[in-house]
């Protein structure tokens, strides 16, 4: 069943004086319920604008957005913060922890804003805790743990909503490779327990973990790489000559 769908999305952005920017400029696609697309492209591409309207946090100039049957370009900045509170879990590289709350209160507060009663958030927190392995920090602050323990205290509290949808904006670009790789085994957990995932990312292996590829040139999906049957190293060698292949040729 088709969770997301993007038809025709254009995004032009206007910059000094008559100067337009089309950062997208025909974007169509479909996300499965259970897939986990990996959106790669060089920088300036429009991966970030691409992300940001998936995430309601922007609007498309023009084009149709639909998540799970509800057409997000006429939702009111209310209801989109609303929906996304709702339907949509964040984690972005640089975490985005609130320092004056605790590990606990950071998982906590998407809950919180929704009016959820405190036992709901217990019971949600344990597994999550648990598969993070987090349970001996939620007690602390995010500046008393690394970087790595921040990330899983991100993951946990986007996931805490029951999301339909995570977003990820280059998850692993302010980790080392040991946590990356602790990080995105817990994405292949939840993405094989059901989970949608969306990822953008520079690394090619972090979007090696991935069940597909798409390549974003100049605001265009420019071409797509499936994981199907191949290990992780094969799936990895074809996503970086397909990167060579967009950055050396510029063309087909
Ligand atoms: N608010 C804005 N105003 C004007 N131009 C913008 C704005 N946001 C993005 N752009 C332009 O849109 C294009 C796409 O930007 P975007 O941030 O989506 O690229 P990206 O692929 O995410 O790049 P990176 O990998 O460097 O983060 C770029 O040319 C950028 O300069």
């Amino acid at each position: 069943m088709s969770l997301l769908t993007l038809r025709h999305i254009r995004r032009a952005f206007v910059s000094g004086k008559n100067n337009q920017i089309m950062a997208l400029k025909d974007i169509s696609m479909e996300v499965e319920t259970g897939d986990y697309v990996a959106i790669m492209g060089e920088s300036g591409a429009g991966k970030t604008t691409l992300l940001n309207i998936i995430a309601t946090l922007d609007q498309a100039s023009s084009g149709t957005i639909i998540l799970n049957n509800k057409d997000l370009s006429q939702l009111s900045e209310k209801k989109a913060a609303k929906f996304r509170r709702q339907h949509l879990g964040f984690v972005f590289q640089n975490f985005n922890l609130l320092d004056t709350f605790s590990n606990q209160d950071n998982i906590f507060l998407p809950l919180v804003l929704d009016r959820q009663p405190l036992k709901i958030m217990q019971q949600r927190l344990i597994p999550l805790a648990q598969q993070l392995e987090i349970n001996d920090i939620l007690n602390r602050y995010p500046y008393e743990i690394s970087g790595g323990q921040r990330q899983r205290i991100a993951a946990a509290r986007a996931l805490i909503t029951h999301p339909q949808l995570l977003l990820a904006d280059e998850p692993t670009g302010a980790l080392d490779s040991q946590n990356s790789q602790r990080l995105l085994q817990v994405f292949d957990q939840i993405n094989q327990a059901g989970q949608t995932i969306l990822m953008v990312t520079h690394s090619a292996a972090t979007a090696a973990h991935s069940r597909r590829t798409l390549f974003i040139k100049d605001g265009i999906i420019y071409h797509e790489l499936f994981r199907g049957q191949q290990s992780e190293a094969d799936y990895l060698r074809n996503i970086n000559n397909s990167l060579s292949a967009l950055m050396t040729t510029g063309g087909e």
